[in-house]
């Protein structure tokens, strides 16, 4: 698989901190994959996956080099959001207008990236929520965010997260704050439009056993290390790190069975 995007010593310090964020790092991400970067909080991920979208505030120190091969060779600096990634964050309340109706929103991604007219974009915009499986997509059209329930307003986050088609879908603890139940409905979501897009997806998360679940790879990371990267069975089975070995350790007293089948199928 060719990279969709390369990372060379790449490092990030925020102003004013002592300790880098990130310390340097190479790593590959495979186009077509689905790679999970999990690790506790401050671990670095979120920093991660604000790098690899150009999303870094302007306080971060950059170090070492990442690219997108394919953009960089047409001429084009960075990463465009909607257009060549789609981000879900956990709260998705905060990416999305409180006072503007959801079908604007969506299509809105799809007018501006797609050169579509108001028109289709709409009608593409209630294509996608009957995608993500949101009942009554003409209602949900025009309701605002406040309306939709924690689980439905994820699903409105992705559907404008793939509105334009992009090529990688980042989603950073975009199922931590919801409830086991709809969690799993999400990760089984998010698998289906990854599949159906022939997207790469970036899943970041802290759940060791939801990352072994839905990704391909594992990279893991603490304290701005990245201290293991694995196909999913092998760092399920075989983890080379203490680290990894801990989270999994402490999962598998709280549940095992996701662990067990990630290890079998991996
Ligand atoms: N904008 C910022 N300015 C200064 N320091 C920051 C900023 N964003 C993150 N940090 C610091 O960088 C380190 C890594 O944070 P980051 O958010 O990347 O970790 P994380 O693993 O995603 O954690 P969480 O799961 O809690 O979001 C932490 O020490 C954090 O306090």
């Amino acid at each position: 698989m060719r990279p969709l995007v390369t990372l060379r010593s790449l490092s990030v310090a925020y102003a004013g901190r002592d300790h880098a964020a990130l310390k340097p790092l190479d790593l590959d991400i495979l186009d077509g994959e689905k790679l999970a970067v999990i690790g506790e909080s401050g671990s670095g991920k979120s920093t991660l996956a604000l790098a690899i979208a150009g999303l870094l505030p302007a306080t971060a120190r950059i170090g070492g080099d990442l690219a997108w091969p394919e953009i960089r060779a047409i001429g084009r600096h960075r990463p465009q959001g909607g257009r060549d990634f789609g981000f879900v964050f956990q709260d998705s309340a905060a990416s999305l207008d409180p006072v503007m109706p959801i079908g604007t929103q969506i299509a809105e991604v799809a007018r501006a990236h797609l050169g579509l007219g108001w028109p289709q974009a709409h009608e593409q915009a209630k294509s996608l929520l009957a995608r993500v499986r949101l009942p009554d997509p003409d209602s949900v059209m025009g309701a605002y965010p406040h309306q939709l329930s924690g689980g439905q307003k994820q699903r409105v986050a992705l559907a404008a997260a793939i509105a334009a088609g992009p090529r990688l879908l980042i989603a950073d603890e975009a199922t931590s704050a919801l409830d086991t139940i709809v969690q799993a409905e999400i990760i089984g979501l998010i698998r289906r439009l990854v599949e159906e897009n022939g997207m790469t997806l970036l899943f970041v998360g802290h759940d060791i056993a939801l990352a072994a679940e839905l990704c391909d790879r594992i990279a893991v990371f603490r304290e701005g290390d990245m201290v293991e990267l694995g196909e999913t069975g092998q760092v399920i089975s075989q983890p080379r790190h203490a680290y990894t070995r801990a989270l999994l350790a402490a999962h598998i007293v709280l549940d095992a069975e996701p662990l067990r089948a990630g290890a079998r199928h991996g």
